[in-house]
């Protein structure tokens, strides 16, 4: 059985279904992106899982628990817009945290040292939570859902709210838990996504569209497009190019073409061909690839 097994879920709010018959599975140690853009029912998900929110409808299992049960010792969560004790030294919050799960003081106070230095908030351990930036408070809060060593962490939105500079610390922070324990966590941003996950799950509205690995994802949508501009409209070339047997699609964009193709060496080789033949006043000639982010694009678009 799966590590983490996702089958039908639903969430109804006021008679609106957010969530709908989502299901997914994620395999133990994998570190996995929720992607979605803004109200794709991200938040919810994460909630459901963590056992924050209960589900209309579906099963949810974790390490053959169901959040209904106690999984509390075993996963670690971090809200989007988390609150902390801002009196509170960030060393006083992570013992006082380590605490509420169960730890002694003497082991909440020594996995609470550990946590800050592997976070890189060691130095500003004895300082008020009130004092910290964005970015160390965010590396706070990882720590404090790392506290009880969870086999399972969530993050909801871990770096939307940073700055460049705070957004790389926290990336390459999630690159180094993704040793540790399973990490699922949710974003709008494709390049954060693609940046550490090993796996993505795109989500829209309220179900999984799409999931795999990056290669594969890259793998089964990859295509190439041949892309012309000319110095006049470009109405004149469209039709002799879409009359090549390998040419399969041509899109026409004010002076540009965009030409699809079975196969991209022949559509290539016949459009200079028929270039040079009929003189075309042709300004660009562009073999590009298409990426993750055209099929985000195309996925949220429609
Ligand atoms: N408690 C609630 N009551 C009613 N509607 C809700 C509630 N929580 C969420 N929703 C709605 O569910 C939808 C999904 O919200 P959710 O916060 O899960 O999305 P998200 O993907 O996390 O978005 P964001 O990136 O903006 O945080 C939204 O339309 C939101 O308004």
């Amino acid at each position: 059985m799966a590590f983490v097994s996702v089958d039908q879920l639903s969430k109804t709010f006021d008679k609106t279904a957010v969530i709908k018959d989502l299901s997914f599975q994620l395999e133990k140690g994998k570190c996995v992106s929720l992607l979605g853009q803004n109200g794709a029912g991200k938040t919810t998900t994460l909630r459901m899982l963590s056992g924050l929110m209960k589900p209309t409808k579906g099963t949810i299992s974790i390490d053959g628990a169901s959040p209904s049960s106690d999984i509390r010792s075993f996963i670690g969560y971090l809200p989007q817009h988390p609150v902390f004790h801002n009196w509170m030294t960030g060393k006083e919050f992570l013992v006082y945290v380590g605490r509420l799960a169960h730890l002694s003081k003497k082991e909440a106070t020594t996995r609470a040292e550990s946590l800050l230095k592997q976070v890189g908030i060691e130095d500003a351990k004895n300082r008020r939570i009130g004092k910290y930036s964005g970015g160390m408070k965010q590396r706070l809060g990882i720590a404090q859902a790392m506290i009880h060593k969870p086999k399972l962490i969530m993050l909801d939105e871990p770096v939307s709210s940073l700055d460049p500079v705070g957004r790389r610390e926290v990336l390459t922070l999630l690159e180094e838990l993704k040793q540790e324990t399973t990490v699922l966590f949710s974003t709008h941003i494709l390049s954060d996504a693609e940046e550490v996950s090993d796996e993505l799950l795109l989500l829209h509205d309220g179900h999984i569209v799409e999931s795999g690995t990056m290669d594969d994802l890259q793998s089964q949508h990859d295509s190439t497009r041949i892309d012309l501009s000319f110095s006049k409209e470009a109405h004149a070339f469209e039709v002799p190019i879409s009359q090549i047997d390998s040419v399969e699609n041509v899109q026409r964009e004010g002076n540009q073409l965009h030409i699809y193709a079975k196969n991209i060496e022949n559509a290539r080789t016949e459009i200079l061909k028929l270039a040079s033949e009929q003189d075309w006043p042709m300004t660009k000639f562009e073999v590009s690839r298409t990426s993750l982010e055209d099929l985000f694009m195309k996925v949220v678009n429609q």
